[in-house]
């Protein structure tokens, strides 16, 4: 619970400083809960309670106790509400940027999984090489874990990263703030100097201003699982793994390309077309958008984007889009579909939206967010082409919506099948949910 005085600051925030609270589960609840759980070395750094702080470019202040890297970082600073999945989430190339404060009070609890790949190279465990958000701060650091697949605990890995981590913060207390005046730019200073300095000396860099896609995106065409049977192009804006692991897994060849590669020169190599996730201000992506632009009028075949795949082909189809006050970061999100009336729960990670009050001649509403009526995805009329603002692939989060992939591969099959003379028709989308294991 907030303190009155703590609400207060909150209404009337100034150069406003929150103490670190109790670190309550350092030596307590983890140890009680966990017989066998392994100590980690980055309860060295808690142990010796060097100090950390989230200072927010509005004025508040949280201290707290570095259990990552001594790094000062900038950023801007969101929150999620996922209760499990941090090693996917801090590893979705979409947090690139942002300082990601975990509404979730016990992080770190299962340690972190080995770097595994599956049969085709894709990372089993996380969704890209390396940690990508700027910072995470949570309330309550737990220093022992134990799952049968971790190999490091959190502050580990945050430490070798080079990723600063803050625990002993009142989190409850952030995320009022972060949803009363929205997404905010913030950094973590870590050390006695660091914490102490000034507010105004302090540097805040927004990340929306760089183009974060160009950053993360592969930098040449790589391919997985070349023996699949249909070959669809994937627009890399910033992919995660899962999403990957999602196509090959249902039989299909895939070739990542870089985010401004040039897809429609070599369209008749392709039986489909994906368009991913990815970091930052969609507006910032604009080739993208040039190359969907003509693959709408040219690209006779299936195409299915995710997140920032639904923003940039939205903006391609004629709509604009906006940043949310505080975004939309959790795995419990209810998003309505409208073309059948079912609600499902999504995963979902994105502060910007496609602004679909007035739809584009031939397109159509896909879902809607329950909660804040905000737009959940859009579909053509007509043509095989649809993406969802959510994430599907859901790692980790619900499996609602896992069908959308059986979805778009059936779809690719049918379209080939059509196209080879095989068929007459192709099926129609809604229903088909098919997986095919290789
Ligand atoms: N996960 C994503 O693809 C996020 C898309 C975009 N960067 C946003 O924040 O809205």
């Amino acid at each position: 619970m907030l303190s009155r005085k703590a609400l207060l600051q909150i209404v009337r925030p100034g150069n406003t400083v929150f103490r670190p609270i109790a670190v309550r589960g350092l030596a307590t609840v983890t140890d009680n809960i966990y017989a066998n759980a392994k100590p980690s070395n980055a309860q060295y750094n808690v142990a010796k309670r060097i100090p950390a702080a989230l200072k927010l470019k509005t004025g508040q202040v949280f201290n707290g106790i570095s259990f990552g890297a001594q790094t000062p970082v900038s950023g801007e600073a969101v929150f999620t509400t996922s209760l499990v999945g941090y090693p996917e989430s801090m590893t979705d190339p979409s947090y690139r940027g942002q300082i990601l404060v975990f509404t979730q009070p016990l992080i770190g609890n299962y340690g972190v999984p080995a770097h595994k790949k599956d049969r085709f190279g894709l990372l089993s465990s996380f969704e890209s090489d390396g940690i990508q958000c700027e910072a995470i701060v949570v309330n309550d650091y737990a220093t022992q874990y134990s799952h049968w697949t971790a190999v490091e605990s959190l502050g580990e890995w945050c430490t070798r990263s080079n990723i600063p981590a803050i625990s002993g913060v009142d989190t409850r207390a952030i995320v009022h703030l972060l949803r009363n005046q929205g997404s905010t730019l913030a950094r973590v200073d870590v050390g006695d100097d660091a914490v102490s300095m000034s507010l105004d000396k302090a540097e805040f860099v927004d990340p929306n201003t760089r183009n974060l896609v160009a950053e993360v995106s592969t930098k040449e065409p790589v391919s997985y699982n070349p023996y699949g049977d249909i070959n669809i192009a994937v627009v890399d804006c910033g992919v995660k793994h899962n999403i990957l692991r999602s196509l090959t897994s249902r039989g299909a060849a895939i070739t990542v390309l870089p985010w401004d590669f040039d897809f429609n020169s070599i369209a008749h190599r392709f039986d489909g077309l994906f368009i991913s996730n990815g970091p930052g201000n969609p507006t910032t992506v604009s080739t993208t958008v040039q190359n969907l632009r003509t693959a709408l009028t040219t690209f006779d075949k299936p195409i299915f984007g995710i997140c920032m795949g639904n923003l940039l082909l939205g903006m391609a189809a004629g709509l604009g889009v906006r940043k949310l006050r505080f975004g939309n970061r959790g795995h419990n999100v209810p998003a309505v579909d409208q073309t059948t009336g079912s609600c499902v729960i999504t995963s979902q990670n994105h502060g910007y939206a496609l602004m679909d009050d007035a739809m584009p001649k031939g397109w159509v509403k896909y879902f809607v967010n329950a909660n804040d009526g905000t737009n959940e995805g859009i579909r053509h009329a007509s043509l095989p082409i649809k993406s969802v603002q959510f994430h599907p692939e859901a790692k980790g989060g619900p499996q609602d919506t896992e069908y959308l992939f059986d979805d778009f591969v059936a779809e690719i099959r049918a379209h080939k099948l059509k196209r080879e003379g095989l068929i007459d028709g192709v099926s129609k989308s809604v229903g088909i949910s098919q997986s095919t294991q290789l």
